[in-house]
């Protein structure tokens, strides 16, 4: 079966620091998969070598069967992989609604040719407020500036943003961080409905949010997996429980 995601062997050097330490990883079409670790364990530099803005020192990843680990990050966009949140991927100083439409424009490419009409087209307006749906606003949000926007709304947002060009694969970057626990509820909310329908993998550091979604966890500690599996076989597992009780020690 062609995995949504498979890494083989990923090493990382910085220096003399091993960040990635053969890190392989699989994951079926559908699965919700975590990644967790200590601080420093070196989850951020994995992802970022699978989206190609760090590049591995050695290894292979493998987007639905095909090799991308020479590929740049707009290649691996074409191929159904999506990365968020990095508040750049929101224009702050426009509309919800347009923001939803620039995406929306960007997958048809012909963006800016359209860009005074955005308000006037009404397929537009319509397909851009059932992305929003998606995240639970209503059209009325659609006016609003995003940088009135509260920073958990801001999050959803980029998520719906992310989710416009229907992805197979997304890669979550502690999508919790900042948020209330009000807002966090929310954004479990909103990733239990991606699940089984888009490959999802999670780094993220609100446990109770990692174990309620993932179907299964990868742990990293010191840059090396430790553990595999379920959220029922990564509580039991002894070597995750030390080493999340090592860092608290
Ligand atoms: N560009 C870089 N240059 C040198 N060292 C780096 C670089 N990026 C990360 N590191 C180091 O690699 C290791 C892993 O860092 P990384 O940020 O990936 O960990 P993390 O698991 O995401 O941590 P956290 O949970 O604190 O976000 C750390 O020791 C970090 O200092």
């Amino acid at each position: 079966m062609t995995h949504a995601l498979e890494v083989r062997d990923l090493n990382k050097y910085f220096g003399g620091l091993h960040a990635t330490r053969n890190v392989s990883m699989a994951l079926p079409r559908g699965e919700m998969h975590a990644v967790i670790g200590p601080n420093g364990a070196g989850k951020t530099t994995l992802i970022a070598q699978l989206f190609g803005e760090v590049s591995p020192t050695s290894g292979t990843v493998l987007v639905n069967g095909r090799d991308v680990t020479h590929r740049p990050v707009h290649e691996r966009a074409g191929l159904g992989m999506a990365r968020s949140f990095q508040i750049t991927t929101l224009v702050r100083d426009v509309t919800v609604g347009e923001n939803v439409c620039l995406a929306l424009l960007a997958r048809r490419e012909r963006a800016f040719r359209f860009w005074r009409r955005i308000d006037r087209n009404a397929d537009l307006q319509d397909e851009a407020a059932r992305a929003l749906a998606r995240i639970g606003m209503g059209r009325e949000h659609m006016p609003r500036r995003v940088a009135d926007m509260s920073h958990g709304e801001q999050r959803l947002l980029e998520l719906a943003v992310a989710l416009v060009g229907d992805p197979t694969l997304i890669l979550l970057d502690e999508p919790m961080a900042g948020l209330g626990s009000e807002e966090s509820r929310a954004m479990t909310r909103f990733l239990s409905q991606l699940k089984g329908r888009t490959t999802v993998l999670l780094v993220e550091h609100d446990m109770e949010a990692v174990f309620e979604l993932a179907d299964r966890l990868t742990v990293l500690v010191r840059g090396e997996v430790v553990a595999v599996g379920t959220p029922a076989e990564i509580r039991a597992d002894g070597r995750v429980r030390e080493a999340y009780l090592g860092e608290d020690a």
